[in-house]
């Protein structure tokens, strides 16, 4: 009886200790992670505001720093990773969302359609997300550091209600100016009759992401406001989708 209960409790330890490990490995990952992509979107805005000082014009400046928007907005998939297995406590449906129209904005819309790349539209959602994941990304860090200061605090659960919707109109704009492009050359399309008997119109597809926004905008924003009366109001907030 005895030893079962010394067996018990050594299997409690050997439990408790492994959780720790594995805490102790996620939140140094957490913390890498979180710095390089801090590093990544600083590198972005110094790129941007350089150009813009030596050119004065935002023309040519998607294309001069394309290759580290797509590196980094791509490595951002490793959040729903994240989610996913559980080292941090966040949605995957609100995650894969957010990440997944990064990335479809990022390849198959600006990056795919050049035309559209010297748009202001580009620019206002490319300087949107550079504020915004400067922000998110130094929040985190200096959380698992436990050094957060109050000011960077305030601003990942404030700025987003100015920045969201002007991210938004950004990308709906760029999707909109897309459109004529992408009728014409019939890009990413399939017509029949073809082999696989599948018929694809990107066109109508960009309509649909376009019109996609209106139910699943307000619920990533209404999370965020959530997330802001719980990180700074205190508020105790029960999540439906977790
Ligand atoms: C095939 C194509 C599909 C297309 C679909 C189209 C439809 C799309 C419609 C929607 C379009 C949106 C467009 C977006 C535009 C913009 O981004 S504009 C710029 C403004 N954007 C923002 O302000 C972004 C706001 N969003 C976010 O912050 C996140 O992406 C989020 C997932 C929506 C919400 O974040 P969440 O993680 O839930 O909240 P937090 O409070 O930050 O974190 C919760 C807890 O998790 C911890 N955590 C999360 N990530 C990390 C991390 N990387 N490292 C460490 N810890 C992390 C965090 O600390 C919290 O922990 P606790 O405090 O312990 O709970």
């Amino acid at each position: 009886m005895a030893s079962g209960e010394e067996d018990g409790s050594l299997e409690e330890k050997e439990n408790n200790n492994k959780k720790r490990a594995k805490s102790a490995i996620a939140t140094a990952w957490l913390t890498f992670y979180n710095i390089a992509m801090t590093a990544g979107w600083l590198v972005l805005a110094v790129a941007m505001i350089r150009f813009y000082l030596q050119k004065g014009t935002h023309k040519g400046l998607y294309k001069s720093i394309s290759r580290t928007l797509k590196f980094f907005q791509t490595f951002a998939l490793l959040e729903v990773g994240h989610c996913a297995i559980g080292i941090v406590r966040t949605s995957v449906i609100v995650t894969g969302v957010q990440v997944c129209s990064r990335i479809f904005m990022v390849w198959f819309v600006t990056n795919s359609i050049k035309q559209v790349q010297n748009e202001e539209s580009v620019i206002l959602f490319l300087v949107v997300w550079t504020l915004t994941e400067i922000t998110r990304y130094s929040f985190y860090t200096f959380n698992l550091l436990n050094h957060l200061p109050y000011f960077i605090k305030w601003a990942r659960y404030n700025m987003f209600i100015v920045m969201y919707p002007l991210g938004v109109i950004g990308e709906l704009m760029t999707i909109y100016a897309a459109l004529p492009h992408v009728r014409k050359s019939e890009m990413y399309s399939m017509r029949l009759p073809n082999k696989y008997n599948v018929s694809f119109d990107y066109y109508i597809f960009l309509i649909i992401i376009m019109l996609s926004y209106i139910p699943l905008f307000p619920q990533l924003f209404l999370h965020m406001l959530r997330q802001r009366r719980r990180v700074l109001h205190g508020e105790v907030i029960v999540e439906k989708d977790e």
